[in-house]
């Protein structure tokens, strides 16, 4: 919470405990074949261009998908932590699915829209078991100062940051790169589901 505060990002290993990690990798690996080409841009912006992005998602849904209910709860206990320590108002969060395949990268972006802007915490959990460096795949973070570090997509990894302060790339992976993303938003987003 206090990196959060002061840095605008926290990378915080071993965020979900085994027995966690397991029920939702399984749960991404049964969803695989549903999966969508992500676009960029919500609502009627939204446009699919494999050269920003490159990524595949699915939507989730808290009252759909019952499966997660574990998780789901973790999320709400770290939404009360962030409005206790941090004083945000967050309020709702949308979450999806994300697979980048073999040559799948995301150039650098914010996580705004330019016609919405309510997601305060980007949250992105990997579920990446043997890793390794020549993978690629990394999340890059930009500071302040303009320099960079980058992010492993190691399992259980969860990497938190300010969506509208800190921009990020996705290196290009060099083999198949799942994660668990999502946003905590200010409000619910008002009008239905969002394609991103
Ligand atoms: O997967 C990641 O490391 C970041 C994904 C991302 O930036 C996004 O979906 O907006
Ligand atoms: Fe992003």
């Amino acid at each position: 919470m206090d990196d959060i505060s002061s840095k605008d990002y926290v990378v915080i290993d071993r965020f979900l405990r085994d027995e966690l990690y397991t029920e939702i990798k399984s749960f991404f690996l049964g969803k695989l074949p549903n999966f969508k080409e992500a676009g960029i841009g919500a609502h009627s912006d939204n446009q699919i261009d494999n050269k920003i992005r490159g990524d595949f998602t699915y939507w989730l849904d808290r009252q759909r998908d019952t499966e997660l209910e574990t998780y789901w709860s973790l999320l709400d206990e770290t939404i009360h932590l962030f409005n206790r320590y941090c004083y945000l108002s967050i309020s709702g969060f949308e979450f999806h699915l994300a697979h980048y395949p073999s040559g799948g990268h995301y150039d650098k972006h914010l996580d705004q829209f330019e016609n919405r802007n309510n997601r305060m915490i980007s949250m992105v959990i990997y579920l990446n078991d043997d890793w390794k460096q020549e993978d690629g795949g990394e999340l890059e973070i930009f500071e302040k100062d303009r320099t960079s570090f980058l992010v492993e997509p190691f399992a259980a990894r969860c990497v938190m940051f300010k969506s509208a302060e800190v921009p990020h790339a996705v290196l290009e992976a060099r083999k198949s790169r799942f994660s668990l993303t999502g946003w905590l938003l200010y409000q619910p987003s008002s009008v239905g589901k969002l394609i991103v």
